[in-house]
């Protein structure tokens, strides 16, 4: 499979509270042009979210956020999860990552947490929480020393943002939510999901003017 990283541009964070909102929702995103999913286990509804979209929509590519135990590996791998993603890492969550099966990125927000991630041969991760953590002047600095380590920043990132960090070398997609404004999916106005997916997605073409 294609690197996480090399997906799309922006990978959308989705929490899911409804479960019947799962296939309308993603349906929006991929018709926007945003094609891998991250549905959170934040929620009851998430394993059965990434179910419905793996059965009802062939053309998306959906994953889980938020793994944090291998029991959740597991089970969201059952449910039809073609990527995980974590906001930390252990040795642990590690190991059952890498015997899924799927590709993985693990959550790293520290130099040390880079360099341990290397040692163990792990190249592509998670920036989480990419603002807070130190954003795109963090990021930037990584490079020189660390050039190898690749990254999806996710955290606090908005349309306006996300420019400057995909323009950054060692960033090749980057994720968040402000495409599923709250009000939006509780209205269920799957129309203007898509539209902010369109916009979001066309925002590698600012990515290449830089
Ligand atoms: O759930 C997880 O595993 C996380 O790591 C948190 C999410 O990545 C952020 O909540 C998304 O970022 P926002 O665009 O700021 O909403």
């Amino acid at each position: 499979m294609t690197s996480v990283l090399d997906l799309a541009p922006v990978v959308p964070v989705v929490v899911v509270d409804d479960p019947s909102d799962a296939v309308p929702l993603a349906r929006a995103l991929i018709a926007g042009g945003l094609p891998a999913i991250e549905v959170t286990l934040r929620t009851p509804a998430a394993l059965e979210a990434i179910r419905a979209i793996a059965d009802a929509v062939p053309d998306a590519v959906v994953g889980a956020g938020t793994v944090i135990t291998p029991e959740q590996v597991t089970r969201a791998v059952t449910a039809g999860a073609r990527f995980l993603v974590s906001p930390g890492w252990t040795d642990l969550l590690l190991e059952a990552m890498r015997a899924s099966g799927v590709p993985y990125l693990p959550g790293v927000s520290t130099t040390s947490e880079v360099v341990a991630l290397l040692e163990r041969g792990v190249r592509e991760m998670k920036f989480f929480p990419a603002e807070a953590a130190g954003g795109t002047a963090y990021l930037k600095s990584l490079n020189g020393p660390l050039p190898q380590a690749r990254f999806c920043p996710t955290g606090g990132i908005g349309p306006t943002t996300a420019p400057d960090y995909l323009a950054l070398p060692n960033v090749g997609c980057v994720g968040g939510s402000w495409m599923l404004p709250a009000d939006a999916v509780a209205a269920r106005d799957w129309g203007r999901v898509e539209a902010l997916a369109r916009e979001a997605a066309g925002l590698t073409g600012s990515r290449a003017q830089v």
